[in-house]
């Protein structure tokens, strides 16, 4: 179910039309809405419901600390990717036990800090960084529990950008010297093996390649268990992708579909092979959780024919929605409250000086300059992606609750923007 819908004639973030918050808090704003993160959340917690399962939240996909905290009081686990990550989580309340360190270059002071903090679990990517995490836990007198990022070599079929499974992508230990690269792991004293993880890719809308990516995972687990090593958790990486509205795209599976599929085939090996023994399942999802959930709230500054195009110029720009020019994704725009009359074609874009400063291409609109759109699905790798390019502050993020908004961070003021530097003289 949407959380954005019309009524009386103007789009709502549950029972707030959006005109309001743009008159209250300016644009551009994110808007989420408190109750499709929520729902979203408890599309992976339920269907785990009585299972030995965790969903950490793939925080990179929004982080804002609002965000966070209302899932940290819904049970969620984190997923992570530096130490500045890991202090936000905590911050907002998370468990230090429930958070699990992915990425293919942590630092001796991330890792320091993570051990410090009693982390779940590191997601190690390669030999030199096992090494590494060994040198920092012996050093620290502790151990440090650690699963390898196993990089299964199955086609995600989504964009290149963000497909992270074939043998191409950067990350994760090659299919083929995982089982040496686990036996390296279990002689090194201040490493304690815990489990095996991957993340073939994001915006998957059929789970068939996370399935053959798991059925890989349970294969390297039976021939690890034959040698001794006994692994207590498996986790299948980010979650399944979002419906972004474009025309011909197919919807994905629904989440409890997926997770229904991973636990019948974890049951049945278990049943038949690994005796029955307890085996925590990991999910890491990110978009699937908050992307439905916001949208970007912006306003017309003008309407500019041209001889090829119409321009729509916003006040949003690259720096605020990165998605567009990066991967070419296809993002629905929407007025927020839509006039009668003749619409035109137009490129939507922003103020930033380049050409690859577009969110939207050949959108038919009835607009004026002032108009309020909305570009919808945002809340996923949208803020979280935002910069300060042509000194340019973030946007405002607000979350709907029924029929109040908090502002969770305000804008930035342009002065803020240099408060860091220092000229020399
Ligand atoms: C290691 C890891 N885990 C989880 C995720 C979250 O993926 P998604 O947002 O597709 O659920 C990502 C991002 O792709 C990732 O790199
Ligand atoms: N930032 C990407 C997803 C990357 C996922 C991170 N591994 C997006 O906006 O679709």
């Amino acid at each position: 179910m949407s959380h954005f819908s019309y009524q009386n004639g103007v789009l709502n973030a549950e029972s707030v039309p959006l005109s309001q918050i743009a008159a209250q808090f300016g644009t551009p704003t994110y808007v989420y809405s408190k109750a499709a993160l929520l729902e979203n959340f408890h599309a992976y917690a339920d269907a785990c419901r009585g299972r030995d399962a965790l969903v950490c939240y793939a925080m990179k996909a929004n982080s804002n600390l609002a965000v966070l905290d209302l899932l940290v009081r819904e049970g969620a686990g984190f997923d992570i990717v530096s130490g500045g990550e890991l202090l936000r989580a905590l911050a907002a309340g998370a468990d230090p036990g429930k958070v699990i360190f992915s990425g293919v270059g942590k630092t001796v002071e991330e890792m320091k800090l993570a051990l410090d903090k009693g982390i779940l679990c590191f997601n190690v990517e390669s030999i030199p960084e096992l090494h590494r995490l060994n040198d920092v836990a012996g050093q620290m007198g502790k151990r440090a529990k650690v699963s390898l990022r196993v990089n299964p070599d199955v086609d995600a079929k989504t964009h290149p950008y963000i497909s992270t499974g074939l043998k191409a992508n950067k990350f994760g230990v090659a299919f083929s010297d995982a089982l040496d690269t686990y036996r390296a792991a279990a002689r090194l004293p201040h490493l304690e093996v815990a489990g095996i993880d991957c993340h073939i890719g994001s915006q998957l809308l059929d789970d068939a390649p996370l399935l053959e990516a798991l059925d890989k995972l349970i294969d390297l687990i039976d021939t690890l268990a034959a040698e001794g090593i006994h692994l207590h958790h498996l986790d299948i990486g980010g979650g399944i992708g979002v419906n972004y509205g474009a025309a011909g795209d197919e919807p994905p599976v629904p989440v409890g579909e997926y997770i229904g599929r991973v636990f019948q085939r974890i049951d049945a090996w278990r049943a038949a092979k690994y005796d029955g023994k307890p085996i925590k399942v990991i999910f890491e999802p990110g978009r699937s959780i908050v992307a439905n959930a916001g949208a970007l709230l912006m306003s017309i500054e003008f309407l500019k024919p041209g001889e090829e195009k119409n321009f729509c110029v916003v006040d949003a720009a690259m720096n605020d929605m990165m998605r567009p020019t990066l991967y070419e994704a296809w993002m629905a725009v929407q007025p927020v409250t839509p006039r009668e009359g003749k619409a035109l074609c137009y490129d939507l874009v922003g103020p930033i000086c380049e050409s690859g400063d577009w969110l939207a291409r050949g959108r038919e609109l009835a607009v004026q300059p002032g108009d309020l759109l909305a570009m919808m699905t945002a809340g996923a790798y949208g803020m979280s992606m935002a910069s300060n390019y042509n000194t340019r502050g973030r946007a405002a993020e607000v979350i709907v609750d029924g029929d109040k908004v908090h502002l969770v961070r305000r804008r930035e003021k342009p002065e803020e923007l240099y408060a860091l530097e220092t000229i020399i003289r």
